[in-house]
């Protein structure tokens, strides 16, 4: 049908998640195109997390729909898909930097055209090809993470709190990438507290409620 919408990247309905049967979120309804950031935004326990890893597979939900591209998101097709960057590194500690990069183009492909030297580069990490990931600094491991992420050959960013453990200069590079994967026809999900400055993308918003509330401060003496 000439002039038809694609379908949405990712489309998301009736989607819930409970624990114990309290409600952790939901139900949404949502989606996101290509070209599109969503940032996640909520208090510390809203559910962020949870949402993310729902929808990278991680977890099941109690009840809703998830769509990619128009088809059910069964496993094969997140595989295809989604790449997820969560809280831990997952990297592996006895591996070099570059072993760990050609380690995950070998399980999960390459993007086009890009090769792990130069994503080492790209991240600030030219010169540490050779040291075991045990040996970098929190914020060189989340770097390392970047670039495993800017390599993978997939549409679908899950990234839960990207900024995590950078410097401003890591910041703006998540921000160049986000930029650049979606100026590729990609698109991601962002999880936030919403203290971070958000990518220069075009952006929808998606608030959790229900969070952690912090009691009054005692008295001191
Ligand atoms: N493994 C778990 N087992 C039981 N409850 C959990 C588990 N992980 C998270 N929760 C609970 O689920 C709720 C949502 O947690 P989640 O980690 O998704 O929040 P978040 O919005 O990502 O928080 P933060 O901003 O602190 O990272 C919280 O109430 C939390 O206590």
């Amino acid at each position: 049908m000439p002039g038809a919408a694609p379908p949405p990247l990712l489309a998301v309905r009736g989607l819930s998640f409970a624990r114990n049967e309290i409600p952790v979120f939901g139900p949404l309804d949502f989606s996101v195109d290509a070209g599109e950031a969503l940032l996640v935004q909520g208090d510390n326990g809203a559910g962020k997390t949870t949402l993310l890893r729902v929808l990278a597979g991680l977890l099941p939900a109690d009840a809703g729909e998830i769509a990619i591209e128009g088809q059910p998101a069964g496993a094969s097709l997140r595989a295809r898909a989604i790449a997820y960057l969560g809280h831990l590194p997952a990297l592996k500690a006895d591996l070099t930097a570059l072993e760990n990069l050609h380690f995950s183009c070998g399980l999960f492909g390459r993007r086009r055209g890009q090769l792990p030297g130069n994503a080492l580069g790209m991240v600030g990490l030219a010169g540490y090809e050779d040291t075991l990931v045990r040996q970098l600094s929190a914020g060189q491991k989340r770097r390392l993470s970047l670039a495993r992420l800017w390599l993978m050959p997939t549409p679908l960013w899950l990234l839960d709190e990207p900024y995590a453990n950078l410097d401003l200069d890591g910041i703006t590079l998540v921000n160049r990438m986000v930029q650049a994967h979606l100026r590729g026809g990609g698109a991601a999900l962002l999880t936030t507290h919403g203290a971070y400055a958000a990518p220069p993308v075009r952006t929808r918003m998606l608030t959790l409620g229900g969070g952690a509330q912090t009691a009054a401060l005692p008295e001191p003496g």
